[in-house]
């Protein structure tokens, strides 16, 4: 099959995936991430830098985030919010930053299929979205794909995150180009 035909259906799988969120579960995410005094971003892998996407726009929106393991770092505390990706919610060194941010009293948002796995459970707000896990091999159902491992739930993650963007510049009553005054200016 053509790499034009692989992409069409990507998209498909995608479509599928992201017209199944929840949006009082994205607007209770938004909310969080408005009231805290910083937001701390994490994730393993592919999903990490899914994160990392995330945090830059937010920095860019002129809220205080950090990437957790970044030499600049600080601690949490109880006024910040630490927010998980994290498709199959149970990546071993994600939960013990779960729970040492809920014993530092932080609360914890995740996004992931898994609402029902560890770091899920430690979680006070959490959005689903409908993928393939890595580890799962699903034929049928909301969870079919065609593409390796985490792929669908990385690229459904960075969408979603995206139209999280949207949704806090439309709460902020923020523009692109306000912005884009932020945007590094030492590349
Ligand atoms: O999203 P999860 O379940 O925490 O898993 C993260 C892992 O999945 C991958 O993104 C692979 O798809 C890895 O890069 C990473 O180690």
């Amino acid at each position: 099959m053509s790499s034009r035909h692989y992409a069409a259906d990507i998209l498909k799988e995608l479509e599928r995936t992201l017209s199944q969120i929840n949006d009082s579960e994205m607007q209770a995410m938004a909310e969080h991430i408005l009231d805290a005094e910083q937001i701390f971003v994490a994730g393993a892998g592919r999903s990490g830098l899914m994160g990392k996407a995330f945090a830059m726009r937010l920095m860019q929106m002129g809220l205080r985030v950090y990437v957790v393991g970044e030499t600049v770092t600080p601690g949490i505390s109880p006024r910040d919010f630490l927010l998980l990706c994290s498709g199959s919610g149970e990546t071993g060194s994600l939960a013990a930053m779960a729970q040492k941010a809920s014993k530092a009293g932080a609360p914890v948002g995740l996004i992931t299929i898994k609402p029902e796995s560890t770091i899920g459970q430690l979680a006070s707000t959490v959005v689903r979205l409908p993928a393939s896990a890595k580890e799962d091999t699903a034929t049928s159902g909301a969870a079919v794909t065609i593409q390796p491992m985490g792929s669908l739930f990385e690229q459904g993650l960075l969408l979603a995150m995206d139209a999280l963007v949207l949704t806090l510049m439309e709460k902020k009553e923020m523009t692109g180009a306000d912005m884009f005054g932020r945007h590094a200016n030492l590349e």
